[in-house]
């Protein structure tokens, strides 16, 4: 083929990609009407019955057109995503009129580039006014910001899905008088970034936060003798190695947030496990008001009494009011050695009857109890098609 067939061909593509985001902004008016229409009627944002037959019809479609049941299926979980995601914030957003400011102010972790910074970006991407970000150099300093009311928000890691819990946040939210507001998860991709021409081989000196070195232990033991520095944040390192200049430094963070200070990867996916996920928390001062037709979360902080089983029974509370628990942390109380305070993640919303009964039962029966916020879920399952196999056959 010669080099003008191919730029021919590539200016098609362009011109296809450019309908396609056209058709695609389309499609975003429209759900966005479809959430007014659900405001005004009452109805939930969540209809996995229509998902389920747009799938179908979609795959079927795709079919006659040559194109994979799998590959359909994955756009349309994606674009779908974004549609529930925006209409859940146009009617979180909705229920909260004195809430939507014409500036969010957001304390986060780091500079520009670091994984908050990138979560922090995509929350408030879906969200009215403009962002003000303030990046900070500790979890003290921007839960500071907000309670001192320098920031309206504050973004924050709670959990990853190689190495866990972030034991230092979950110790803040115990001390502060701050309510969750919302969650998200994010894409966690560790890929190393150098500032010269240069091999992996050559690389003496890593720079990263600590997290990142424990979600890519393997990859670390499999560079041998590194020196390995710990810094506040990825931004930080990002900085550094920037500064720096030498074909033997190397930072640990994300592609994009490196390219903002002309770094390139020399190597990506460095974390231990390929699903690598960070969950987020958003906090302010105030709690919102999380709409019935929004599926939330709730989370709680406790301490049971001493006493065998009190936990156990905690729990049965949960269960006799068919509440899901979607997650159960532990942390030492500081001052009472073996005693422990438990976090709790809930599905449903503190206006709902079951939620209140069961919080109402909780509160009576445990030493210390505090709702930390509800918020709405972000997790947004995907709408499975029991039929794309069979459907691969049609
Ligand atoms: C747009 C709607 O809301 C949600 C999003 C859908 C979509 O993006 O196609 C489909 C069903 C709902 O879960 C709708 O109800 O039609």
């Amino acid at each position: 083929m010669s080099s003008s067939e191919l730029e021919k061909l590539r200016v098609k593509i362009t011109e296809l990609d450019t309908h396609l985001l056209t058709f695609l902004a389309k499609r975003q008016q429209f759900t966005n009407q479809v959430a007014e229409t659900k405001i005004k009627n009452n109805i939930p944002v969540r209809d996995q019955k229509r998902e389920e037959q747009l799938l179908i019809r979609l795959i079927k479609e795709g079919k006659k057109h040559g194109l994979d049941a799998h590959y359909v299926t994955q756009l349309f979980h994606v674009i779908i995503e974004d549609s529930v995601l925006n209409q859940q914030a146009l009617l979180a957003s909705r229920a909260n009129p004195g809430g939507s400011l014409t500036v969010n102010r957001v304390a986060f972790l780091g500079d520009k580039g670091s994984y908050s910074y990138l979560a922090t970006q995509k929350y408030f991407s879906r969200r009215p006014g403009k962002l003000i970000e303030i990046g900070c150099q500790s979890f003290l300093e921007i839960i500071k910001k907000v309670e001192t009311n320098e920031a309206d928000y504050a973004v924050l890691p709670i959990e990853n899905t190689s190495s866990g819990s972030i034991n230092e946040v979950y110790d803040q939210l115990q001390h502060t008088h701050l309510s969750i507001i919302g969650e998200l998860t994010h894409p966690i991709k560790h890929a190393l970034l150098v500032n010269q021409e240069t091999d992996v081989s050559k690389i003496k000196t890593l720079y990263a936060h600590p997290q990142v070195f424990a979600q890519c232990s393997h990859f670390l033991a499999e560079l041998g003798n590194v020196e390995v520095k710990p810094c506040d944040s990825t931004s930080a390192a990002m900085l550094t190695v920037a500064e720096l200049n030498r074909d033997d430094s190397a930072a640990m963070g994300s592609e994009t947030g490196g390219s903002l200070y002309g770094l390139h990867a020399i190597k990506s996916n460095l974390a231990n496990q390929k699903e690598n996920h960070s969950r987020f928390f958003v906090v302010a001062l105030k709690p919102v008001n999380v709409p019935l037709q929004v599926p939330a979360k709730t989370t709680l902080v406790m301490s049971t009494v001493q006493k065998p089983g009190a936990l156990v029974e905690a729990l049965m509370v949960l269960r006799d009011n068919k509440i899901n628990m979607t997650k159960l942390e532990s942390r030492p109380i500081t001052g009472n050695p073996w005693e422990e305070m438990f976090y709790l993640d809930v599905e449903g919303n503190v206006q709902d009857g079951p939620m209140q009964q069961a919080l109402e039962e909780l509160q009576a029966m445990t030493r210390y109890f505090k709702v930390l916020g509800c918020y709405p879920s972000e997790e947004i399952n995907p709408t499975k098609v029991a039929a794309v196999i069979a459907l691969d056959g049609l």
